[in-house]
């Protein structure tokens, strides 16, 4: 339960002094419901409701006798008005838990329940950050779509029928049934839909979730908005299907049903509906699911675990508010209301023009967030934010933190438009406005010159004699693209250069030489990655011994390093696969990459044995198309073998962790991705070669 006991939900509670605080917390709260569940757009963020929620909740457990009639703790979404369409069956919220004691818990209640005997089976499926729907089918065909509303009524949202990706206007089979699930949009769907309601004069929506529920009861708009729909439930009871069917399934069986049906549900996606046997696996799965959270391509605000088998559910019945036999385990919140204080343009090395948010600190996940990225000029006019804005940020696991939007609904009319920039902010040349992401007409040549003085300087890689003229020639010569290929020019292409004497030469050379046997600190701290000078990239070199095992490192274990936080790691990890040819290059042109007299980190956790000596320590390696040369016959097997005996780890797919890619002919998808990522890409000689040694042995 790593993630878990490391960024615990801090599930703090408010405690009420007395009735008079009491009844201000349930204004408070119903203010923010209605508008939450009404328009969709409310002023508090979700761990602020929730905490103001935990206090009143505490105070009625209190004292029962003061109550109030309205609070929003009695009923679905906290009672906000339903609307007139009738639900069969009540749409109901979800009871919580926020640790593995409380899932314990709330395990040994539902056992109670059931006259003290265990559930049959259970089943754990992510807790969807949408909105919920019914949809109902006659006879096969998409009739009527209807929101939770109140739980007992819901309004009509029929209009949007055409809209949702994963409700087809006809099943594959001519049943009758009522399907409930969330409806939620990706990335895309939600770029998309703010660029239709801008395009329409409206102003773009503060979140995803606002997003869903605005498109959803929008009628009569000029434009349509995808979404999505997934599927995590029916009306089973043949009261209410034509499929009698239905009522005996287990929650897995039905699922998978439905999306024989040609329902959207999670199966096919690595967070699918999961039967488990025990509570252990259970919380395995949950906290499987929290890893892969920040990888999909809709957002969950926790997983949901359900007793398995239907007798156990009917059974165990169901409250006013929520059923009995499911909970949902909440993940921390991702996102959180703050405040943007300015937007800073940075030049990337490829002359990339980046707006960055600078906000008010706020915790989010367990890590203090000052920046977040806001990608492009045209996402800031998309997301139509202002200087001053409350804005949702969002960050889950080891993302770069992101402004989803602002919440306009808290403007004080003191917001200030944001000032893009005329000329590009490093050189003051033009900006090259063609593409979302701008650059500087000038693309890798702006900050070229700045980037190689920076890396031969004393606190470097201290090349003495390179001084900023020479750099200019060489870069203007078309010499040298980067610090990197320093190392491979000849005494004689010094020589060309204007007014470089015999003795100058040398001298360079020499330096060079020189250059090319600093620790490995010096080296890394000469790549320049954001965030990491002299003091850190020592801490860095000294924590990890070798390039390949920076390389290797994701943001998690870069932020054992002191003085790496949540929110400089991801950025270290993008940087650095953005720089993996000018590491290749180095590692190519025998620059020493290591650490002189490195020994690993005393850890408490298991650590792989020392393997820095290897050549391909702490690498993680891809192998892909068919070997040749000695390595002809070797199996996949016998090359992971390989791999590993050289102190590499043998992974099978490629991503930004991956260090080095061995591509044989007719290498596909891996190479292409190997490319994108910027992995170092060698064949099935060159490999051979590098491991030399160790096939010698062999
Ligand atoms: N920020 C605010 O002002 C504000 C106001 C009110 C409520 N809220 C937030 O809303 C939440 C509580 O509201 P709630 O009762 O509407 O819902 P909930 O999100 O806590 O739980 C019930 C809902 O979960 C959804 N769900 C997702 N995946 C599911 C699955 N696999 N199986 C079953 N259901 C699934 C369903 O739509 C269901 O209606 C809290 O997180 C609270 O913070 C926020
Ligand atoms: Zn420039």
């Amino acid at each position: 339960m790593d993630h878990m006991t490391t960024t615990p939900t801090p599930a703090r509670t408010d405690v009420l002094a007395d009735e008079a605080a009491y009844l201000t917390a349930v204004a408070q709260a119903r203010t923010a419901a209605d508008a939450y569940y009404g328009t969709g757009e409310s002023g508090m963020d979700d761990d602020m409701y929730d905490r103001l929620l935990r206090g009143i909740t505490a105070f009625e457990v209190e004292h029962p006798d003061l109550v109030a009639a309205d609070s929003p703790t009695r009923e679905v979404a906290a009672g906000v008005t339903g609307g007139d369409v009738d639900h069969a069956v009540r749409m109901l919220s979800l009871g919580n838990v926020f640790s593995a004691e409380d899932l314990t818990e709330w395990a040994a209640s539902l056992q109670r329940r059931l006259g003290g005997r265990e559930v049959n089976g259970w089943v754990v499926e992510p807790k969807l950050d949408g909105v919920a729907l019914a949809a109902r089918y006659r006879d096969g065909e998409l009739v009527q779509l209807v929101t939770r509303g109140d739980g007992s009524t819901g309004e009509d949202v029929s209009h949007v029928i055409d809209d949702l990706a994963g409700l087809p206007k006809r099943l594959a089979e001519p049943v009758t049934v009522e399907v409930r699930g969330e409806v939620l949009m990706t990335e895309d769907q939600f770029a998309a839909a703010n660029e239709a309601r801008i395009a329409h004069g409206g102003a773009p929506f503060a979140n995803r979730r606002n997003s869903s529920s605005g498109s959803l009861r929008a009628k009569d708009r000029p434009y349509r908005v995808a979404q999505t729909f997934l599927a995590y439930d029916a009306l089973t009871d043949p009261a209410h299907t034509s499929d009698p069917g239905l009522a005996a399934l287990t929650h897995t069986a039905l699922i998978a049903r439905l999306a024989g049906l040609g329902l959207g549900t999670t199966l096919g996606t690595p967070v699918a509906t999961l039967a488990c046997a025990t509570l252990d696996e259970v919380l395995a799965r949950i906290e499987a699911i929290g890893v892969l959270r920040p990888e999909l391509d809709y957002e969950l605000d926790g997983a949901v675990i359900k007793a398995d088998d239907p007798a156990d559910r009917a059974e165990a019945g169901t409250g006013s508010r929520t059923p009995h036999w499911a909970t949902a385990y909440k993940f921390p919140a991702a996102q959180k209301i703050t405040r943007l204080l300015d937007v800073t343009w940075n030049v990337g090395r490829t002359g990339i023009i980046a707006p960055r948010a600078i906000l008010d600190p706020v915790e989010v996940g367990g890590t203090t967030i000052t920046y977040a990225t806001l990608h492009n000029p045209a996402d800031i006019t998309r997301r139509g934010l202002m200087l001053g804005d409350s804005v949702i940020v969002y960050r889950a696991g080891e993302v770069i933190p992101r402004v989803e939007g602002a919440v306009t609904t808290l403007r004080t009319g003191a917001e200030l438009p944001i000032a893009f920039p005329e000329a590009c902010p490093r050189c003051g040349a033009d900006i090259d406005r063609s593409q979302e992401r701008w650059r500087c007409v000038r693309g890798r040549d702006c900050g070229r010159v700045e980037a190689i003085r920076y890396a031969v300087a004393r606190d470097c890689l201290d090349i003495e004699g390179l001084g900023e003229r020479l750099v200019v020639q060489l870069v203007e010569r078309g010499m040298i693209e980067d610090f990197a290929d320093l190392f491979t020019l000849t005494r004689d292409q010094f020589l060309s250069l204007e007014r470089m004497g015999d003795k100058s030469a040398d001298n360079l050379v020499a330096a060079i030489e020189h250059a090319r046997r600093q620790p490995l600190n010096r080296v890394f701290c000469a790549l320049g990655v954001l965030g990491t000078g002299r003091s850190m990239s020592l801490r860095i070199a000294a924590y990890f011994g070798s390039m390949a095992a920076i390389q290797a490192a994701d943001a998690v274990a870069l932020e054992r390093v002191d003085g790496i936080g949540g929110e400089k790691a991801p950025v270290i990890v993008a940087e650095l696969a953005e720089l993996a040819p000018v590491v290749a290059k180095l590692a190519a042109a025998g620059v020493n990459l290591d650490q002189p007299g490195w020994t690993p980190p005393a850890e408490d956790d298991e650590e792989p044995a020392d393997t820095s000596g290897l050549p391909l320590a702490g690498l993680s390696v891809v192998v892909t198309g068919a070997m040749t040369g000695v390595l002809a016959d070797y199996s996949r097997t016998q090359m992971n073998e390989l791999i590993t005996r050289a102190g590499g780890k043998a992974t099978s797919s490629v991503s930004k962790r991956t260090g080095l890619v061995v591509a044989g002919e007719k290498a596909g998808s891996k190479l292409a991705k190997a490319e994108e990522h910027g992995v170092e890409v060698i064949d099935p000689e060159q490999f051979a070669e590098r491991l030399a040694d160790l096939l010698k042995e062999a």
